[in-house]
């Protein structure tokens, strides 16, 4: 596929949170007054850089606790970089926390509309792509419903499916498809394909091997919150699973 400008430019990102260390309020002032700290800082994400071209689809893979979700939460806005620099080209969406923008005591309709707003559509925007929003996710009968109601799998798949609907150049995903059933899977499968098609942009993750293979072209592998390998997915699987990356530090 011809690649043009980047749609992502990830420059030396590093993340770091604070852990806490459980105390007695007595060893917590005790510690204090010796000046011992209660807190300790640790490296999510280490000088992280890389570009993502417009139209590519890149895997991030690691094992757990590597820092993929914490780049894509980055990527997506939703988190600040301590250092370094994230830039952006286009209409980020992402499906990184699906639902998170639901609200439990709206209806599924007023949702859908709540959660495009939020993701920069206008009212006239969504009425044209309500009825395939709703065809998406198969809950048209419960759409008059409050979501609290609904089950785990159809809450999910109305979220989703608002998603991948609005206007966007770049997606995030991670690691949801796990949730719903085979056939909503496979229905996403044939979307995300479409979306390739389509030259949009996208970062993946996902331990799932057989998707990222077929969805993306390239892989990046991080380990610690540093980039380890960056080439083509078939090389960053074959590295994911060598003795290489075991050792990485
Ligand atoms: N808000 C937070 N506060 C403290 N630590 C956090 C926070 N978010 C993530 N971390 C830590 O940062 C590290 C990276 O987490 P992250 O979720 O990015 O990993 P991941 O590669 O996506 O893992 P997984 O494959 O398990 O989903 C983990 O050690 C995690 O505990």
């Amino acid at each position: 596929m011809e690649q043009h400008q980047p749609a992502i430019v990830v420059d030396h990102v590093s993340k770091h949170f604070s852990l806490k260390h459980t105390h007695s309020m007595k060893e917590a002032f005790i510690g204090w007054t010796k000046g011992k700290k209660l807190r300790s800082d640790f490296t999510a994400l280490n000088d992280l850089s890389f570009d993502v071209a417009e139209g590519e689809s890149v895997a991030l893979l690691g094992y757990n606790g590597s820092g993929k979700s914490t780049m894509l939460k980055i990527m997506s806005g939703v988190m600040p970089p301590d250092e370094g620099t994230v830039m952006t080209r286009g209409r980020v969406a992402g499906l990184i926390e699906v639902g998170a923008g639901f609200h439990p005591d709206l209806t599924g309709r007023e949702n859908v509309y709540l959660n495009a707003a939020i993701l920069g559509m206008k009212q006239h925007e969504i009425d044209a792509i309500f009825e395939q929003i709703v065809d998406f996710a198969e809950i048209r009968e419960f759409l008059d419903q409050e979501v609290k109601y609904y089950s785990s799998g159809m809450f999910m798949r109305l979220a989703f499916s608002v998603a991948i609907h609005v206007e966007l150049d770049i997606l995030l995903v991670d690691e949801i498809l796990s949730v719903g059933d085979a056939p909503f899977r496979e229905k996403c499968r044939l979307k995300f394909q479409e979306m390739i098609a389509q030259n949009k942009t996208m970062v993946v993750v996902s331990h799932d091997m057989e998707m990222v293979r077929e969805l993306c072209g390239r892989g990046i592998v991080i380990k610690r919150g540093k980039k380890h390998f960056d080439g083509p997915i078939e090389q960053a699987i074959e590295y994911l699973g060598s003795e290489d990356y075991q050792l990485a530090e």
